[in-house]
C-alpha cells in the first residue's frame, strides 16, 4: 500500500511521490559495476588507493549520513549505498494541503542535543509543537474528559483509578532507574524481567480498567506495538535510554516538544550535501575477506572497501547475505528483532477549529483504530491539520482494509475526538510503513521476551570488519532521531580506531 492521498475528500487513491535525493549531495542513482567515483580494486587484493582507506556504508538515513559525515570530516573517503530513490529512510518528507509535514519521523525533544545542534548548525530553524494553549482530550473506556497539557499531567479518573495508575507510574519508574541501557541483560533481575510480556506486568500491577489502558496507549503510541509484543525488560531499557516515561508521552518538555520549520527531512536533505551517495542502490550480499569487503547490489553492481557499516534497521541487516555468514548469535540476534506496525494519517481543514473549543488537537483513547492524534498544522495556523496515528494490532488490521475504509474509520475517529467539522477534510493522506520494502515496518525493533538476555552482548559489536549503526544501537535515545545520529557518530568512531590500530575487531 505505502502512500496514499485523497485531495479534497473525492476518495481518490494516488501515489504521490514526495522528499527528494539531497539538494546539492553528490547522489547518483545506481552504479554500474565498477564505476565509481575511482577505479575499485577486486576483492582479496588491497583496496588501498592512493593511500585513501575507503568506508561503505549501507544506509542513508540519520545514521548512515551522521557516520558518512564523521569520517567525511575526519578526511576518510566513505560511499554510501542506499537502497532507495532518497535519503533520510525513516525520516521523510511529504505534503497535506500544500503545506510541509512529515511522513516519518517528526519531533524534537528534551535533552535530543545532537538534534537541536545539528538543525543549528545547518541553518534550520525549529518550532514548538501546538501545545500549552489548549487542553488534551481524553477517551477512555467511552467516556470524554480534559487533561492539562504539562508534562506529568494525568487524566482526571475517579480516586481509586487515579491511585491505581500513581503507584503503577512510581513502580515503573522506579524498576527502569535500575536498569544499565548500555547492558540491560546485565541487570541483577534480568531473567525475571525478560521472562515475561510488558502485558504481563501491566495485568499484575495494575488493577483498574483506566490504569490498564493508560500503559496500554502509552505502549502502542512509544512502541507502535502492543505491551505483549515486546519483554518487560524491553520497556524499561527503552524507558531508561530516554530519560523516563513521561518524557517520552510529553510535549512540554518531552519527546514531542519542537519541530523543524519545513521537516526533518530537511535535517537528513542538508547532511546528505557534499557526501557521496549512490541512490537506488539495494546491498544484496556482503563479502568479508583479510584483505577487505565487498557489498553486491541487487543490480549486480560491487563496491569493495576496507570496512563497512551496516546502518539499516536489525530485521534488514538480516536479510543481507553475509560470506561468510555471520556467527551464529548474531543471525539469530537479527531474527528475533521484528519491527513495530504503525501507520500516519492526516486530514487538513481550512482552520485549526479545536483550537477555538479549547482543545489542542491531541487526544488519546482507548478506541481505535486512531488512538493518538496531535495537531501538526503550520507554524503560521495557515490550515489545520490533524496527525492521527494507527499502531500496533491496530495497524495490523487496518491496512487489510480498502483506502475508502480506512479514510472513514480514520475520521470518524477524528470526528469522535474534534467533532463533525472533522468530517469533511479538505486533504487527506496516509503513510503505511510496514509496506515500505526498506523499513517494513516502524518506528524500530522490538525484543520480545527472552531475547535481551540471550542475545543483547551480540547486538552492537563489529564483526571483523563489519559494523553496525542505527537508531535501534543506540544507548541513549534508542529508536529516536537523536538515537540514529549518536549511532552513526560512534559507528564512524569505532571504524576510525579500529583502522588507526590497523586490523579487524570482533570475531
Ligand atoms: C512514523 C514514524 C514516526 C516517528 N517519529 C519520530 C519522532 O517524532 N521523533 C524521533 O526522534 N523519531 C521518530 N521516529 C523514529 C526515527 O525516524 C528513526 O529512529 C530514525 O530516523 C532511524 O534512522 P536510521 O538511520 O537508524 O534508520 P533508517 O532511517 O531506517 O535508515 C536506513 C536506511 O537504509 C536504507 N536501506 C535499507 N535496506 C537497505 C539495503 N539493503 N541497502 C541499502 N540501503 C538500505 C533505507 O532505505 C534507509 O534509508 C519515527 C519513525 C517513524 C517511521
Amino acid at each position: 500500500m505505502g502512500r496514499h492521498r485523497d485531495v479534497a475528500g473525492r476518495g481518490v487513491a494516488a501515489r504521490v511521490r514526495v522528499g527528494g535525493t539531497g539538494r546539492g549531495c553528490r547522489a547518483q542513482r545506481g552504479c554500474p559495476a565498477g564505476a565509481g567515483s575511482r577505479a575499485l580494486a577486486p576483492l582479496g587484493s588491497s583496496v588501498e588507493d592512493g593511500g585513501m582507506t575507503r568506508i561503505l556504508i549501507v544506509g542513508a538515513g540519520l545514521a548512515g549520513l551522521s557516520a558518512a559525515r564523521e569520517l567525511t570530516q575526519a578526511g576518510v573517503e566513505c560511499v554510501v549505498l542506499e537502497a532507495r530513490s532518497r535519503v533520510g529512510g525513516r525520516v521523510m518528507g511529504g505534503s497535506v494541503a500544500g503545506q510541509a509535514v512529515e511522513f516519518g519521523g517528526t519531533w524534537i525533544g528534551e535533552r535530543h542535543e545532537r538534534m537541536y545542534a545539528l538543525a543549528a548548525e545547518l541553518g534550520l530553524p525549529t518550532f514548538r509543537t501546538y501545545n500549552d494553549d489548549g487542553q488534551l482530550l481524553v477517551d477512555l473506556a467511552g467516556r470524554q474528559s480534559r487533561m492539562k497539557p504539562t508534562k506529568g499531567a494525568v487524566p482526571k479518573l475517579s480516586p481509586f483509578a487515579l491511585a491505581d495508575l500513581g503507584q503503577g507510574l512510581l513502580r515503573f519508574a522506579r524498576m527502569a532507574k535500575g536498569v544499565d541501557p548500555e547492558r540491560p541483560w546485565q541487570h541483577a533481575h534480568a531473567a525475571t524481567l525478560d521472562g515475561q510480556t510488558f502485558e504481563t506486568w501491566i495485568r499484575r500491577n495494575l488493577r483498574t480498567p483506566s490504569g490498564r489502558a493508560y500503559f496500554r496507549i502509552a505502549t502502542e503510541a512509544v512502541f507502535a506495538a502492543d505491551p505483549s509484543d515486546l519483554s518487560l525488560l524491553h520497556a524499561l531499557f527503552y524507558t531508561a535510554s530516554n530519560a523516563d516515561l513521561e518524557t517520552l508521552l510529553a510535549v512540554d518538555h518531552g519527546a514531542q516538544q519542537d519541530r523543524v520549520v519545513g521537516g526533518t527531512i530537511r535535517i537528513a536533505e542538508s547532511l546528505a550535501e557534499g557526501l557521496d551517495i549512490r541512490l537506488d542502490s539495494p546491498v544484496r550480499g556482503i563479502q568479508q575477506s583479510p584483505n577487505g569487503i565487498r557489498a553486491v547490489c541487487r543490480d549486480g553492481a560491487t563496491h569493495d572497501a576496507d570496512r563497512v557499516i551496516v546502518a539499516i534497521p536489525p530485521t534488514l541487516a538480516g536479510r543481507i547475505d553475509y560470506d561468510p555468514i555471520l556467527p551464529s548469535w548474531r543471525d539469530q540476534l537479527t531474527q528475533k528483532l521484528p519491527a513495530g506496525a504503525v501507520a500516519k494519517t492526516f486530514a487538513a481543514y481550512p482552520t485549526p477549529f479545536w483550537r477555538e473549543a479549547g482543545l489542542n488537537g491531541q487526544a488519546a483513547s482507548d478506541r481505535g483504530p486512531v488512538k493518538v492524534t496531535f495537531d501538526v498544522s503550520p507554524p503560521n495556523g495557515e490550515v489545520g491539520i490533524l496527525l492521527g496515528f494507527v499502531e500496533g494490532g491496530d495497524a495490523r488490521r487496518w491496512v487489510r482494509l480498502t483506502q475508502a475504509e480506512r479514510r472513514r474509520t480514520v475520521l470518524d475517529c477524528f470526528v469522535r475526538y474534534f467533532g463533525p467539522e472533522a468530517a469533511n477534510p479538505i486533504d487527506y493522506a496516509e503513510q503505511d510503513w510496514s509496506a515500505e520494502e526498506f523499513s517494513r515496518g516502524c518506528y524500530g525493533a522490538h525484543f520480545a521476551p527472552g531475547v535481551w538476555t540471550a542475545y543483547g552482548e551480540a547486538l552492537r559489536p563489529p564483526i571483523g570488519r563489519i559494523h553496525w549503526a542505527g537508531a535501534e544501537y543506540a544507548t541513549r535515545w534508542n529508536g529516536y532521531m537523536e538515537g540514529a545520529v549518536r549511532s552513526g557518530t560512534d559507528a564512524a568512531r569505532e571504524v576510525l580506531a579500529s583502522l588507526s590500530a590497523g586490523a579487524p575487531t570482533g570475531t
